[in-house]
């Protein structure tokens, strides 16, 4: 609905010669004040000219300038906010001393200053507007390129040599441009509405010109006897702004990428099919790469009603394996693989207050989800579901628990009556105690809900709690995978006995000492020709740092990537 409005507006001003039916300009004075009619589907103005001509040559004049501005406001804003958050120090205090002042000055006033000095007219309308509306771009694209500048990726650009022109063009600005395209979005409204406010008092287009704000001026005289003069360009220029910033709204939300996206960010090459009967994922052979491969050839899968455990240390890919196939990873990542997927997922993350907006109460994050699941229930019944007494709704983020922040996350994500729940160290941040109630809390809605569910963690003693299978990952793949109980009483790699040996077990004799691993996680899947935990392997032998170990089957449902066996 948002993008047809403003398609239509885009249309009516690239079209507009073609499909109004009269000259705009042409004056019949004999025809004056006529009402809509079938010669005139909106009537005429008081010079007898064709008020839906005038209206369609409007969106030409307002999207003319819309685009002027936005080409010239984005590009500068972009340059300046990403030369600021690239080289910091000095030279991003100054420029965001500069970008803080002119967000904070009027920009109407900013618009009525430049006007009043250099006088009205197209060219000075954009250099207003433009003057108007460029920090709001430098101030995304300088927070977006700051937290980039020091990622280990690029260092490893600046060390394989590029220079900053190439990091800057072809590694910063085309992650910055997709938030700053998200907020042109909104901004198109905001353009439209003062390009027809500075019309409308005199400082804008000038006569003739059919601009909608002049028509709205030069209607307003005749509200009570033709109100087809004000009503179209009225309802025009509200259409396009409420398009443009529910539009905006939905983009933020990250429910569209813009199109043009498409282009500047790399494509996914994956190919997602939908999920039979209670199958609520599969993935075949995923691979994640930026452009170096962080996930190889990952497979897994998991039906309604059964809990997957992904674990394995920081870095060793899991989180990658399990938001990759959803398009939940940096957006220049390279993803290939076959998914077959069911409708409805739901993401729980680790406990962090980033999640949620401080402003807003916990009811308004809630009810937002509420809203656009369209499945009916309630805030208070999801608090409820999740073990929250309904006043939780008028308190704040920060004045609630971890724990309880996580309920809430977990209510925003069963809103929409997921088919698959992923919670991505959904404990981690929490003590043992409130640990054990969320995991029962997780597998309670497992069976009431009949989710499927895939839980990441790097502690496979936490997550046992739950699970029903398990894969456990190292340098980006899977080295073992099975049922649960198979997993944990008899591991088949030497790595997942590393991990079970290094916490406490149920049973273990008192005063037995927890094993560490020797070496450094961290390996990346391709950086040995043979098996990557070879070097920290108790069992290896020279044969395991030649050929690269498969998974292969070695018993019911139970894979290991070890020909030793541990
Ligand atoms: N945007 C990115 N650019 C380059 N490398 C990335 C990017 N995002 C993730 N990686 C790399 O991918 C690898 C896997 O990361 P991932 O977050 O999936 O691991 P993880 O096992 O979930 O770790 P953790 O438990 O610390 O979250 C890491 O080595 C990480 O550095």
């Amino acid at each position: 609905m948002r993008s047809t409005v403003l398609v239509v507006f885009v249309l009516a001003g690239l079209l507009a010669p073609l499909i109004a039916p009269y000259d705009p300009a042409v004056s019949d004075l004999a025809a004056g004040l006529l009402p809509p009619s079938a010669d005139h589907w909106l009537g005429t103005d008081q010079l007898g000219r064709d008020q839906l001509s005038r209206l369609l040559y409007g969106a030409q004049i307002s999207l003319t300038v819309t685009a002027a501005v936005l080409a010239v406001s984005l590009t500068f804003g972009v340059l300046v906010g990403t030369l600021a958050g690239y080289f910091g120090g000095w030279i991003d205090r100054v420029i965001s001393r500069v970008i803080d002042m002119a967000v904070s000055l009027p920009g109407m006033l900013v618009a009525l200053a430049v006007i009043g000095v250099r006088g009205p007219g197209v060219f000075n309308l954009v250099i207003a507007m433009s003057l108007w509306a460029w920090s709001p771009y430098a101030r995304i694209a300088r927070a977006k390129v700051a937290a980039m500048r020091d990622s280990p990726h690029l260092d490893a650009l600046r060390l394989m040599g590029a220079g900053p022109a190439r990091v800057i063009g072809r590694h910063l600005v085309p992650p910055a441009l997709g938030p700053c395209l998200v907020y042109a979005s909104t901004d198109v409204g905001a353009i439209v509405l003062g390009v027809a406010t500075l019309s409308f008092l005199g400082l804008g287009i000038p006569p003739p010109y059919a601009e909608w704000g002049q028509m709205l001026i030069e209607g307003r005289p005749f509200l009570a006897s033709a109100w087809w003069l004000a009503y179209p360009p009225g309802i025009a220029i509200t259409a396009v702004v409420f398009a443009s910033n529910l539009l905006g709204e939905r983009l933020a939300g990250g429910d569209e990428r813009p199109s043009i996206l498409r282009w500047v960010l790399p494509a996914r090459r994956n190919r997602t099919v939908a999920a039979k009967d209670d199958e609520a994922l599969r993935v075949e052979g995923l691979s994640v790469g930026y452009p170096q491969r962080v996930v190889a050839d990952v497979s897994y899968e998991v039906r309604r009603g059964e809990v997957l455990a992904v674990v394995g240390e920081s870095g060793s890919g899991k989180t990658t394996s399990v938001l990759a196939p959803f398009g939940l990873v940096d957006p220049r990542a390279i993803v290939t693989g076959s998914i077959t997927q069911g409708k409805r997922v739901g993401v729980v993350f680790q406990d962090n207050l980033a999640v949620f907006n401080p402003l807003r109460t916990i009811g308004s994050h809630v009810g937002e989800a509420v809203r656009n699941a369209r499945r009916g229930r309630r805030t208070e019944e999801l608090l409820t579901l999740v073990g929250l007494p309904a006043s939780v709704a008028r308190r704040y983020p920060h004045e609630l628990s971890g724990g309880q922040r996580q309920r809430v996350q977990i209510a925003i994500a069963i809103a929409g009556e997921p088919e698959l729940l992923i919670a991505d160290e959904p404990t981690s941040a929490l003590d043992v105690t409130v640990q054990a109630q969320l995991l029962d809390l997780l597998a309670r809605l497992r069976d009431e809900l009949n989710m499927a569910m895939i839980v990441v963690s790097h502690d496979l003693a936490v997550v046992a709690r739950l699970a029903d299978t398990v894969a456990v990952m190292y340098a980006g793949r899977i080295v073992e995978q099975g049922p649960l109980s198979t997993v944990i009483n008899s591991p088949a790699h030497p790595y997942t006995r590393g991990l079970l040996d290094a916490v406490p077990r149920p049973g273990a004799v008192p005063g037995t000492r927890f094993r560490t691993m020797p070496g450094r996680s961290g390996a990346a899947p391709d950086d040995l020709a043979g098996c990557a935990f070879a070097p920290r392997c108790v069992i290896a032998v020279p044969e395991c740092s030649a050929n690269r170990p498969m998974l292969e089957l070695i018993g019911a449902g139970h894979q290991s990537a070890c020909p030793r066996k541990a």
